[in-house]
């Protein structure tokens, strides 16, 4: 297990350059195993999440090989092969290879996913999508067992009970090989369920309406790449350097942004005063002068993300008055709430909602990153308190933050990596 230590209390200034997302990386990596022929992604984030992929694809058979920010995956020998324990419990996103094993060879044979703790994640809405494609899905000793019928899994009319991206990809995934029509009602509308039917209309595939809340999808006999697709930037990793400019910034250029995508997001800092020149694909942070207090509720897509509201709860500290917070994706994602009390924060949970008052005045302290997100806001905390803050569980912030000490040094902060 790993620590970040880091020395806070510094201004920091220079410019960022955001990777590719994280979640569009996580659902394209297993959706590569659809293609005929090898396929190559470009921008991608240099994360764990990418390397227990790499691993669960070796399994497979299928050779990858990640230079800079080039990951070639080569299926074209792929073996169908039962996943149901090891590096799948690692990461949230493996559930993909559920749609994608279904796809390509008709059945799979999946573990339930690991991910992060952030309350209850169940996966329904999946196993509904699968069964209405005609898959039969048992649950047996903690792994999924799917299986098309022998004609093949079929067109289907799927309407989700809820908005979720997961059950919005995975359907996609096993429907572009089905015979014939299926349409997603009520379906996910985040950019990175655009990306991937980019990714895999480029291979052949015949997906209209991603990014609409009705998703058409036409099966498909054969899907190969051709082209390098490259991976749209991480709106969350840059939403969580543009809390930590407004907070802890003296002048902060946000490179690779599609500033569309943190509409919802940079309304908040608007509307909190942080001064910003948003530009065609970057965001110019000013330093910050006196922040007015707001209140927060994350929503789908294009609403305020959840994986925002946990950068955003430093910065909100700064702000004069009391805000609230709520989570109405994962109402017990406050894992971070008693870690920032530890740091001096005047802010509590009372019925799942986050209640916070003006404290800006933190101090270091040791303190555990219980998931992603939540480590993201102690690290702009440690950054904004005065000595040192030390981040237990650090590997929760590395599986998603592409190079983050890297691109911490770039801006002058005193952080490092130890061993515990
Ligand atoms: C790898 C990835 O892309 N992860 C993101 C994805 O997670 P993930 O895809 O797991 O999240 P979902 O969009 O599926 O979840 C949304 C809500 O629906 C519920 N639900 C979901 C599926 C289901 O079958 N039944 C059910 O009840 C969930 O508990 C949650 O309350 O979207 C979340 C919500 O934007 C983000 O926080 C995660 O970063
Ligand atoms: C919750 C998240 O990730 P995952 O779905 O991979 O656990 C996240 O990125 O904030």
């Amino acid at each position: 297990m790993k620590k970040m230590r880091i020395r806070g209390g510094k201004k920091l200034s220079g410019e960022v350059v955001i990777g590719g997302a994280k979640n569009s990386t996580v659902a394209l990596i297993p959706a590569s195993i659809l293609s005929e022929t090898p396929v190559t992604l470009d921008s991608v984030p240099r994360i764990s999440d990418v390397n227990n992929l790499m691993d669960i694809l070796s399994d497979m058979n299928v050779t990858t090989d990640l230079k800079g920010s080039v990951l070639k995956i080569d299926p074209t020998h792929i073996v169908s092969k039962p996943l149901p324990n090891g590096k799948i419990k690692s990461l949230r996103a493996s559930y993909y290879f559920m749609g994608a094993l279904l796809g390509r060879f008709g059945r799979a044979v999946v573990g339930l996913p690991g991910g992060d703790d952030i309350g209850p994640r169940p996966i329904d809405q999946h196993i509904k999508g699968f069964q209405a494609l005609g898959a039969r899905v048992t649950n047996e000793h903690g792994a999924m067992y799917i299986q098309a019928p022998d004609e093949g899994l079929h067109g289907a009319r799927i309407f989700l009970d809820m908005v979720s991206v997961g059950a919005t990809i995975n359907v996609i995934l096993a429907a572009v090989r089905a015979h014939g029509k299926t349409t997603i009602e009520n379906a996910a509308k985040e950019p990175e369920i655009i990306d991937l039917a980019t990714f895999l209309n480029n291979m052949g595939a015949n997906i209209r309406g991603a990014g609409t809340d009705v998703i058409r999808i036409e099966g498909a006999e054969h899907l190969q790449a051709h082209n390098v697709h490259t991976i749209i930037p991480d709106r969350i990793e840059a939403g969580t350097y543009l809390s930590m400019a407004a907070a802890v910034g003296d002048g902060i250029n946000v490179k690779n942004i599609i500033s569309e995508h943190l509409d919802a997001f940079l309304a908040k800092l608007e509307e909190m005063g942080v001064q910003m020149d948003v530009k065609d694909d970057s965001i110019f942070v000013y330093p910050s002068g006196d922040l007015k207090m707001v209140q927060v509720k994350t929503a789908p897509y294009p609403g305020f993300a959840t994986d925002l509201q946990q950068p955003i709860t430093p910065l909100m500290l700064k702000g004069q008055g009391e805000g609230i917070i709520v989570d109405t994706i994962y109402p017990k994602r406050t894992r971070h709430i008693p870690e920032l009390t530890r740091m001096g924060a005047d802010i509590t949970v009372q019925n799942d909602v986050i209640i916070l008052h003006h404290s800006d005045q933190l101090q270091g302290a040791e303190v555990t990153a219980g998931e992603i997100r939540g480590g993201a806001c102690l690290m702009i905390a440690g950054l904004m308190a005065s000595g040192i803050t030390t981040i237990s569980q650090v590997e929760n912030i590395l599986r998603g933050y592409d190079r983050v000490v890297d691109k911490l040094h770039g801006l002058g902060a005193d952080v490092e990596i130890i061993d515990e």
